[in-house]
This record gives structure tokens, C-alpha cells and sequence, in this order.
């Protein structure tokens, strides 16, 4: 039995009819229009005719639930989740609110298809500063068929995960610049090593990211995004310490979202700058068994060390230049966008 009051179970697949599997209570309609998320930098992709995400204009992210047991599984636990009494209320906050279910018409023209009802998280910002951050140095679990953990594992060891703990899933920075955005290709930024990771967490706080700038860059949104009492850091301490008590479940192969505005001007000194740590994808929720999830604590240990040290040493000149990305597809560009799946 799992410490928490709500049942973590995997929904039966008793009725094959996939709109069938979910539990009515959760299936509602609403007729609104749907659009492709302009800020999505990791993922599968709607665009292109792709199954993918997709929101509305009051703040909702719709996310396909995968046919597999991906998708039984992301339901499971945002309905285990919201129902646990076990979790402190300052920790639901670094989770996107779930609305349940919906049917909605899906991106691959498939037609109706049930969706998970989130809050956008980059809803109503004109400029987001986004960073997918893959935690963990193995995106496997044993539960896993073998055939995945092969894939998993071969990508864990090709890209930044086994060594740092993490792997840079995807990104967008704007400039200061009007419709200036640096999305990197998402291939080249996985694989990134340490100098280079370091390098890109100071782009994402500067006023201008592009990566063939021979200067380093600014970090002059560093302290009001990274630091103060309510910034990224702040919010990632608070996170690992329930991660040192928590063991209901393990959130293999989950991921950091960070999040801010980017602002023409520059915050007062000290002053916030809304910047936010949420915590997305869900699919390889497994149950923790009374045991610490040490996968993830670590990885994120190693991603908050990054973090602090930019904010001790702003200055420290980048031992590397981004050449390596700049070169492939990597310039800040107008309005770039990622690839999709
Ligand atoms: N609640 C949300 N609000 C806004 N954007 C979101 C939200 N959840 C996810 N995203 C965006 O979508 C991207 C992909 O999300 P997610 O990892 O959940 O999808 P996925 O298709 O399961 O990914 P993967 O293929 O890596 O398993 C994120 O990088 C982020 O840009
Ligand atoms: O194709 P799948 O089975 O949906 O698995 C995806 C995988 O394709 C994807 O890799 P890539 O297409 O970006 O190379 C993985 O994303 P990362 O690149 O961030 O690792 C996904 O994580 C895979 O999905 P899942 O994690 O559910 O196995």
C-alpha cells in the first residue's frame, strides 16, 4: 500500500475503446478554439499534423494522453497527486493545476481524443523565457521493458545525463531585441558538457543571448531571476527539501520547467521577477515505495549547484565559446521555432 490516502493505480483497460478507458467523471466538453503552444521547447509537437499539445485562450494546455500506458500513467498521477493530502500546499504550486480530462479535437486530425487538462504555465506572457531540464542520470526505470531501457539508456550515455545528473531538454531566450528569440536546436543541447551547460544557463539570463557574440554574456537578469528570495533557486531549494522526504513517488525521467518574462527594463535591484520553477511530464510517474527518489534528488542537486555557482561567480569567464550550437542552426533568429517529433 502506498503512504498516501489517494490510490496510485493505473487505470483497467477492461473497455478497449481509448475515449472509453478514462473515467466519465472526467470527460467534459467545451467548445473553444485550440491553438498550437507559440512557447512549447521540448516534447512531441503538434505542428506539422503531429499529435501534440495544444491550448486556448483561457489558460489551458491540453496534452494528448499518450494511447500506451504513458498516458494511463500521467492521468494516474495527476489524479493520485491532487488528492494527497501528504503534500504540502507550497509544493502544488511547482505543479501545473490539473483540470481533469476532456475530448477534444486532436492535432493529427485523428479526431477526438481524450486530453489532459493543465494551466498553461506560459499563459498571458508576452516574452517567456523558457528551459525543459530533464532530471536525473538515468531516464529508465526497472519497471521498464527492455527495449526501452535500451533506448533510454544509450540516450542517457550519449547525452549530459549520466555525467551531470540532467540533460537540457530544450529552450527559448528572447532578446531584448522586439521578436528576437534564441531556440536552440534541441539535439545539440542534450548532448551539451558541463562549460557548455553552464555557458547556456548565463545566455538565459542575459539581455542578449545570441551565441555568436564573441563577449561573454551579460547575466544581467542572474540575481533577479536566479537569486533573491523568491527566485529560481530559492524555489529549487525548496523543492529538494521535500524531495529528502518524500518517497511516494519516483519522477523518472520528469522534468524542470524555468520560466520568466523577459522585460525590456531591468528589475530594481533586488526587486522579483516572477521567474518559476514547475515540474511537467509525468508519463514514467512510478510508485516510490517508501524509498527516496534518489535518481531525481541527485540530478537535481547537480542542477541546483550550476544555478548557485552563476549567481557566486556571474563574471567567470566561459573556459568555451557555443560554437559548437551556434554552428548548427543555433543563431538567435526571428521568432525561431524548435523542431517537432
Ligand atoms: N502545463 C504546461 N504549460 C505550458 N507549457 C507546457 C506545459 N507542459 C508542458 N509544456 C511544454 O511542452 C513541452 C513538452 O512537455 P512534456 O514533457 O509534458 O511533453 P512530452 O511530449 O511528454 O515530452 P517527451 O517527449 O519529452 O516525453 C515542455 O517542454 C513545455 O515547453
Ligand atoms: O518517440 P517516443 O516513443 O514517443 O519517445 C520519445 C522520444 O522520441 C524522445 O526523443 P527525441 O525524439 O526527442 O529524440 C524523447 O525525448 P527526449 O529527446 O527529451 O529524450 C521522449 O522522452 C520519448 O518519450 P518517452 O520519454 O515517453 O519515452
Amino acid at each position: 500500500m502506498l503512504e498516501s490516502d489517494a490510490k496510485f493505480t493505473i487505470f483497467p483497460r477492461q473497455i478497449k475503446d481509448q475515449e472509453s478507458r478514462f473515467p466519465t467523471c472526467f470527460l467534459s466538453f467545451r467548445h473553444t478554439m485550440l491553438k498550437v503552444p507559440e512557447h512549447q521547447v521540448a516534447g512531441h509537437q503538434a505542428l506539422g499534423g503531429h499529435l501534440g499539445p495544444l491550448i486556448d485562450d483561457s489558460g489551458r494546455f491540453y496534452k494528448p494522453l499518450q494511447g500506451d500506458e504513458r498516458g494511463s500513467k500521467e492521468m494516474s498521477f495527476y489524479t493520485s497527486f491532487s488528492s494527497n493530502t501528504r503534500v504540502p500546499e507550497h509544493i502544488r504550486r511547482f505543479f501545473p493545476v490539473f483540470h481533469g480530462t476532456q475530448l477534444v479535437e486532436a492535432s493529427d486530425g485523428s479526431g477526438r481524443k481524450p486530453h489532459l487538462v493543465l494551466e498553461d504555465v506560459t499563459s498571458g506572457q508576452f516574452k517567456p523565457c523558457v528551459m525543459d531540464i530533464k532530471i536525473g542520470s538515468r531516464t529508465w526505470y526497472s519497471e521498464s521493458s527492455e527495449d526501452y531501457i535500451q533506448r533510454c539508456l544509450k540516450k542517457d550515455m550519449e547525452t549530459s545525463s549520466l555525467s551531470l545528473g540532467f540533460r537540457i531538454s530544450g529552450l527559448q531566450v528572447y532578446g531584448n531585441k522586439e521578436s528576437e528569440v534564441w531556440k536552440p536546436e534541441r539535439k545539440v543541447v542534450q548532448k551539451l558538457d558541463a562549460d557548455e551547460v553552464r555557458l547556456v544557463l548565463k545566455r538565459f539570463v542575459s539581455s542578449d543571448p545570441s551565441p555568436d557574440l564573441e563577449s561573454n554574456p551579460d547575466c544581467c537578469y542572474a540575481s533577479s531571476v536566479y537569486g533573491g528570495s523568491t527566485g529560481i533557486l530559492a524555489q529549487l531549494l525548496e523543492l529538494k527539501a521535500w524531495f529528502e522526504d518524500q518517497t511516494t513517488y519516483h519522477f523518472n525521467s520528469c522534468s524542470v520547467l524555468m520560466l520568466y518574462e523577459k522585460k525590456p527594463l531591468l528589475p530594481k535591484k533586488g526587486g522579483s521577477s516572477a521567474a518559476e520553477v514547475k515540474l511537467i511530464d509525468f508519463a514514467h510517474v512510478t510508485e516510490g515505495k517508501g524509498v527516496i527518489d534518489h535518481n531525481f534528488l541527485g540530478g537535481l542537486c547537480s542542477f541546483i549547484k550550476f544555478i548557485s555557482e552563476i549567481l557566486t561567480n556571474p563574471d567567470e569567464q566561459s573556459p568555451r565559446a557555443c560554437s559548437q550550437y551556434s554552428d548548427k542552426n543555433g543563431g538567435a533568429t526571428e521568432n525561431g521555432a524548435a523542431e517537432s517529433k
